[in-house]
Order: C-alpha cells, then structure tokens, then sequence
C-alpha cells in the first residue's frame, strides 16, 4: 500500500452529521448541525452548559431515542451508514460506537468479568478467547500491569481513575470503531486525569475519539478538532490549535477565554 493511500485512508472521515436538528417536544436543542469527523482523530466538543454537546454525543450512538419527547432530523453518517435509517440495527450500532461517562460505572462483578461482559453478551464463551480479549482489552486501557494479579477482585474496590480506565477497557473489549466519552475525567483527581488523557492519545491510533469536555486546557492537549457550541448551534469548528489560538467568531474567543460559561 503505497503512503499516499494510507493517508487517504487515515483522513477519510467516519461520523458525518448533515443538516441535524434535535427537538425535546417543542425545544430546539440542536440547530443545522453540520460536522464531518475523520477517522482516528479526536475531537473535542466545548461550550458553556446547556449548549446541546451531550444531546449531539448522544445521537451517535442513538442514546437519546430512549428520551421522551426526542425527535432528530436530518442524517448522521457512520461508516457511511446512515445510523437513524429505520432498518438501523441500534444493537449493533451501540457496538461500533461505545460510550464512556462522567462518573466510572463497573458493574459490581470482577475486572475480569466487567471487561469480559460484552464479548460474553455477544455470543463468546470460550475461556482461552475471554481471557485474550481480557488481557488485549486491560493492556490497551494501560491497565493490565495494576491489575493482572487480582483480575478476580470486585471492580467496585479499585480507585477512581482505575474505574474509570476499566470501563474504557469494557468498551475496548467489543471492539468499536468510535468511542464517545462525555467528560470522561471531570469525576478524577489530576493524575488520574492525566493517564486518561495519555490514553486517549494513545486510543486514536486506533479508534476515533469524540469527547466532551469542559477543561479548555484537556481539549487543547487531547484533540485535533474541536466544535465550539452555543445555544444548539455549531459557532465554530476546525483545527484544535486554530480554534485556541485564532479563533473566527468573537464568541468563540470569549468562551475559550473565560469570558462566559
Ligand atoms: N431529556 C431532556 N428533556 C428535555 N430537555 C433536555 C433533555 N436533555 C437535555 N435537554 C435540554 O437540552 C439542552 C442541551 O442539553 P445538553 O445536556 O445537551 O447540554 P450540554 O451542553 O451537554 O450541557 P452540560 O455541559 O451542562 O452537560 C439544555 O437546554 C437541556 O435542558
């Protein structure tokens, strides 16, 4: 394969949201959304609360059909299947685009079996096969070494941070294509959030990452892109360092530079 393709391959882009409106009953949450994400890359969504970045992380993967009053308009393209399509098959769907919260959610049961839950789920039982997942999956989430003697312990009694890297790991075990975390590190003290940050650095070789994030400081370090928010609108969006250091839209300068929100 010759480098020009791979290039063309690694800038393709995955998720694309076309004209996206979201409503809950008559309220306009999100307004002509229009974002186009490329493939291991990270991009950061920023704006003051309220502003709608947890409604769009949340379509991608179709969490908010379980909200009353929910309605979208418009497409979301993810590997170039449209994923509000009525044949969308969600299961699947929540396969390829796993999602990591604000607060570390392990289920009560051991490491092993949190990160050994979904492949089981989907069918897989073999022990040799669990356990290559299990080992594969706490490696990539830069775990394996803190836990490898006591994959039989309860999740609940490791720290913060740990949790927090455990769950990522559940996500890696089922192999998804895009990782949604929504404020992944805003539950964890600053070294537990900086490992959070060197992973996802180091998960976008892999995967492609969205993030929501309310530390201008993380998207600066952790994104290549970042779509600032307001008021369910997209104000501005491009290139991380563009974004922080030349800025279009006045609004977006005061935000990022705490003007408001
Ligand atoms: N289930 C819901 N029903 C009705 N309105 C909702 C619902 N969820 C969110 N909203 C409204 O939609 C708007 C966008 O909310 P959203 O949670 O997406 O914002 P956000 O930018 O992620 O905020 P934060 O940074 O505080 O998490 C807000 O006005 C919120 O009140």
């Amino acid at each position: 394969m010759t480098t020009a393709i791979k290039q063309a391959e690694k800038t393709e882009s995955i998720i694309k949201a076309e004209s996206l409106d979201v409503y809950y009953d008559q309220f306009h949450a999100l307004k002509n959304i229009n974002l186009n994400m490329k493939k291991n890359t990270v991009t950061a969504l920023i704006g003051p609360s309220g502003c709608g970045k947890s409604t769009f992380l949340r379509t991608l993967n179709r969490m908010n059909d379980l909200v009353d009053g929910f309605r979208a308009e418009g497409n979301i393209w993810i590997d170039n299947y449209n994923i509000y399509d009525p044949k969308t098959d969600v299961v699947k769907l929540r396969r390829d685009v796993g999602m990591v919260f604000q607060r570390p959610n392990p289920f009560p049961m051991s490491i092993y079996d949190n990160v050994a839950y979904g492949p089981r789920i989907h069918g897989i039982t073999k022990k040799k096969v669990l356990d290559e997942i299990v080992e594969k999956s706490l490696r990539q989430a830069a775990l394996w070494d803190d836990v490898k003697d006591r994959l039989n312990s309860s999740a609940m009694g490791m720290s913060g941070g740990q949790q927090q890297r455990l769950v990522i790991a559940r996500v890696l075990a089922i192999e998804p294509g895009v990782i949604l975390m929504d404020e992944p590190a805003s539950a964890l003290d600053p070294i537990s959030t900086s490992k959070i940050e060197e992973l996802i650095l180091e998960l976008k070789e892999k995967f492609t990452i969205v993030i929501v994030t309310h530390s201008m400081q993380q998207a600066a370090r952790v994104s290549d892109d970042t779509a600032f928010f307001l008021n369910g609108e997209v104000i501005e969006y491009g290139n991380t360092n563009d974004i922080f250091t030349r800025p279009e839209k006045q609004a977006t300068e005061d935000y990022i530079s705490g003007r408001f929100g």
